[in-house]
């Protein structure tokens, strides 16, 4: 711990900062190897991308101060400006009060009740997907994982009560799920790359924008649906999805959201939790499908969960520990940002108001400071040190603070769900042949993931 009245110094700049480009090109070949090799380099390093320094939070000391210990002096920065324009302005690109007042709108739908409410929903759709494979049939888990999580976060956000019923809302969790990806991948260009280069044609810019257009008009259509079932005279809750919510109003926003802030709200959910949760869960059972003795052990404590149980770490603790080291060893986000809002001390390291902040779970997640044989996959290593044995910061799949992840209790007990209907059923296998290798654009996620699906032998 430094002292606060020690003199601040410079955040050190690593080596290799080419004119004009700065630190790009190594960013551009090997991300996360390159933020893992400025780790020992100090709490908080200095790269550029282009001309423009970016300050990278290296401790769990440095990610601690910033995301909880100091956060009202922080924005989102660089990465959210990019993604406002594709997504407007929601719970996860806005800053300060209306962040706030929009964070308490919706607190309620994250709610434990509101979240056992979603859960027959949840399994209905988990089911459905995972009893239309066949004994031997080779699936491709990526894209089923998210196609199912659009889905279910549609329909359970958005449109429990849809009058055009289950398929309609399969439909537009589809329709949703690949303009989503191509948002994403825009926003991801648009942080790393300068903006003339990441706007031009070449580069699908208009891809992205068109993408962004779409998906709006889902939203706008899906607002103004709940919106025409309200001015029906229908108590506006009576759908029970969280639109309607909105729309009618929480103790955080008594007179409701205008259809364009309801609207941005689904814009940032389906941004934080689709693509979230379905890429988790795609490494989970990449994981599964190596390890037989895991899903073994998982389908036994899946099949003991007693009829109307809810998922949870209470009632599947293995199941649960093992999605504690999923997002351990493959946390998705593997780059996000905040910006100092006024200058600011941190580790010693004096930052400029402006300065752009990354930090990465990834590299924290990997330190063999905190985690013994970092790569080594093992769920039973939360039994010998829990989260509160760790430095606060050393363990952020969620991050911390005031801009930590709304839906970390939701996402935990979907992909609990996901998994239980899987293992129930099936034991997943890796296609020989098939290399599966992480590639790292917005999330880390697999190349491909092609899985053999078998049923458990009787007995
Ligand atoms: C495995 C799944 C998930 C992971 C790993 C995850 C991770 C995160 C992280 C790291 C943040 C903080 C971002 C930052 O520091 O800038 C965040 C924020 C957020 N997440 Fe999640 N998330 C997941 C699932 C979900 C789900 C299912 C939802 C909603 C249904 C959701 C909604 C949000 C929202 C709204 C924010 C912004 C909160 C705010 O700024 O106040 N997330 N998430």
């Amino acid at each position: 711990m430094r002292s606060i009245t020690a003199p601040a110094v410079a955040a050190p700049i690593v080596p290799g900062r080419l004119p004009l480009l700065g630190h790009l090109p190594q960013l551009a070949v090997k991300r996360v190897e390159f933020l893992q090799s400025v780790r020992t380099r100090g709490d908080i390093v200095r790269i550029f991308l282009g001309n423009r320094p970016v300050f990278i939070l290296n401790s769990p000391e440095a990610v601690h101060d910033v995301l909880l210990t100091q956060s009202r002096k922080f924005g989102k920065g660089l990465l959210f400006d990019v993604a406002r324009p594709f997504i407007g302005n929601g719970i996860i690109t806005s800053e300060r009060d209306f962040h706030l007042r929009q964070r308490r709108a919706l607190q309620p739908a994250f709610h434990r009740n509101s979240i056992a409410a979603c859960v027959g929903t949840m399994t209905d759709i988990a089911e459905e997907q995972v009893s239309a494979w066949r004994p031997g049939e080779v699936i491709a888990m990526d894209v089923v994982m998210r196609r199912m999580m659009t889905v279910m976060l549609v329909a359970t956000l958005f449109s429990t009560e849809r009058p055009e019923g289950a398929a309609a809302v399969a439909e537009l969790g589809e329709h949703v799920a690949e303009h989503l990806t191509t948002v994403m991948r825009g926003v991801f260009v648009g942080t790393v790359l300068p903006a003339p280069i990441a706007s031009s044609r070449v580069l699908g810019h208009r891809k992205y924008l068109a993408a962004a257009a779409a998906l709006r008009e889902l939203a706008d259509t899906a607002v103004r649906q709940a919106r025409q079932t309200q001015q029906a005279g229908q108590a506006p809750t009576a759908r029970g999805d969280l639109l309607s919510v909105m729309l009618a109003g929480t103790p955080g926003n008594p007179r409701g959201m205008t259809d364009v802030e309801a609207r941005d709200e689904l814009l940032s959910l389906l941004m934080a939790g689709a693509e979230t949760t379905s890429t988790t869960l795609s490494w989970a059972l990449h994981e599964l499908g190596r390890r037989p003795e895991i899903t073994r052990r998982m389908r036994a404590e899946c099949d003991a969960l007693p009829a109307g149980a809810l998922p949870g770490a209470a009632t599947l603790p293995f199941t649960d520990r093992f999605l504690r080291e999923v997002l351990r060893l493959h946390q998705p986000s593997w780059l996000l940002m905040r910006r100092a809002l006024e200058p600011v001390r941190v580790c010693g390291v004096e930052l400029p108001r402006g300065a752009e902040l990354v930090y990465s779970a990834v590299t924290m997640h990997r330190d063999p400071a905190y985690y013994p044989e970092p790569l080594r996959f093992d769920p039973d290593r939360w039994l010998a040190r829990t989260e509160k044995d760790l430095p606060p910061g050393a363990y952020v799949p969620f991050a911390l603070g005031n801009r930590k992840c709304i839906g970390d209790h939701f996402a935990m007990t979907e992909m609990l769900v996901v998994l239980r209907a899987i293992v129930s059923r099936w034991r997943p296998r890796p296609v020989e042949g098939h290399r599966v290798r992480p590639v790292v654009q917005a999330l880390i996620r697999p190349n491909a993931l092609p899985m053999r699906v078998s049923p458990w032998p009787a007995g």
